[in-house]
């Protein structure tokens, strides 16, 4: 799909796909994002594709120009759902020259197991086409470390790898056509949070970086091309969602519970209202009532706290799954809780708490499980909870 003279889409869709990497849900299926640059003289790919999808992707690069002909291919990182296919086309053009960073050019090496020509880029080199040119930005982790970010300033084409991407198949490939907009803020902001969330700092950084671009068009790895209002309302969410926290705000603790029959549901509620009561920001949310991706953002509070009840000797599948998603990058020392109900055993808050210690998080005091109906009792060790949460933000 032509997007303007001289640039091509050539990526591919993927709309079936439920489930990226293993963790990450896919509602509405993803993209391989693939670009063709074509200079006077020389003609750049970016980005490559994802294996069992070689044939469609060569057969788009086909409708603009022979494999053969391209001269370069930049690889922005080297993830596999970008470089997998990689191989398949060395075989179809051995001549190319592949651009990246150095780590990206190492990686592509263990991940083709091929010799190919490469050439190394870092900080801000570029790379003539003919009437066309390509600027590179080493972006460190956003969200790899191999990531780099490429321009074109003579078409004001920004292609910035992972970074502004989101799982959305929109068979227009414009996020100006698609419509379903909504859904797909849902599925920017998912991202964002599974993939950009733990670098808070590196985004800050290719931030500064895009802002100081004019930018026409953005070329993702993942989702739909866009264009202004809708870059600029990307980088204000990616602005807030990345911001310092300021020195002056209240901490916060986020509760997360499940609950079968209501009793971890009254401990939560009330340990809530406990925190709140000492000054402190909560966020209370019972887990299966809330897609995942209007949670993700609250896991990173100051504070962490599950509830789960005991049910088949364990604590529940939802609490695991969420904790799953923690960053466990900035989590640790991260001061944590767990309260849950049980009827016999009552193994679910040990196991929790042996799962989040693990992930270098910080027990902020003894867990509070009860058995059946909360007493007085119960609600005095919530006190007592709230008083150690509070005494760990402090
Ligand atoms: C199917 C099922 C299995 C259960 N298995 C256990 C168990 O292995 N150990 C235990 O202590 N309690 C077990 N329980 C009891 C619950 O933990 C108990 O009912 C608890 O009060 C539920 O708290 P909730 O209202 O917060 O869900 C089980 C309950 C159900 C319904």
């Amino acid at each position: 799909m032509k997007i303007k003279e001289h640039l091509y889409s050539v990526g591919v869709q993927n709309p079936t796909l439920r489930v990226f990497d293993i963790i990450m849900a896919t509602k509405y299926g993803t993209t391989y994002g693939s670009y063709l640059v074509m200079g006077d003289d020389k003609k750049a790919l970016i980005e490559g594709s994802h294996s069992g999808f070689e044939e469609i992707w060569f057969n788009n690069i086909e409708e603009v120009t022979p494999l053969d002909s391209i001269d370069y291919l930049v690889i922005n990182h080297t993830e596999p759902d970008h470089s997998f296919a990689v191989a398949a086309f060395l075989e179809k053009n051995p001549n190319v020259t592949v651009i990246g960073s150095v780590a990206a050019i190492n990686n592509l090496k263990a991940i083709t197991n091929k010799d190919f020509q490469s050439q190394v880029v870092k900080g801000e080199d570029s790379l003539d086409l003919g009437g066309r040119s390509l600027v590179f930005k080493t972006s460190p982790n956003v969200h790899w470390p191999d990531t780099m970010i490429t321009y074109c300033p003579e078409l004001k084409a920004l292609f910035p790898c992972d970074f502004l991407g989101a799982h959305f198949c929109e068979p227009t490939e414009r996020l100006e056509t698609c419509r379903k907009k909504e859904l797909y803020d849902i599925e920017f902001a998912n991202y964002y949070w599974s993939i950009m969330g733990p670098f808070p700092a590196a985004v800050r950084n290719a931030l500064a970086y895009v802002d100081s671009l004019d930018v026409d068009v953005v070329c993702p790895s993942h989702g739909p091309t866009f264009s202004e209002p809708y870059l600029t309302e990307a980088k204000d969410k990616y602005r807030e969602w990345s911001a310092e926290p300021k020195a002056d705000r209240k901490k916060s603790v986020s509760i997360f519970y499940v609950s079968a029959y209501g009793f971890t549901r009254q401990m939560s509620d009330y340990l809530a209202k406990k925190l709140e009561e000492k000054g402190l920001d909560v966020f209370i949310a019972d887990i299966i009532k809330h897609d995942e991706a209007a949670l993700l953002p609250h896991l990173s509070a100051d504070a962490l706290v599950f509830g789960s009840p005991t049910i088949n000797r364990a604590a529940l599948k939802p609490v695991w799954d969420l904790i799953s998603s923690i960053d466990a990058v900035n989590a640790k020392g991260k001061p944590f809780a767990t309260i849950g109900d049980y009827g016999w055993t009552g193994e679910a808050c040990d196991q929790l708490n042996d799962r989040l210690t693990g992930i270098k998080m910080k027990q902020a005091g003894e867990s509070v499980k009860h058995r059946f109906t909360p007493t007085d009792d119960t609600y005095k060790e919530l006190d007592r909870l709230a008083d150690d949460l509070a005494a760990a933000l402090a």
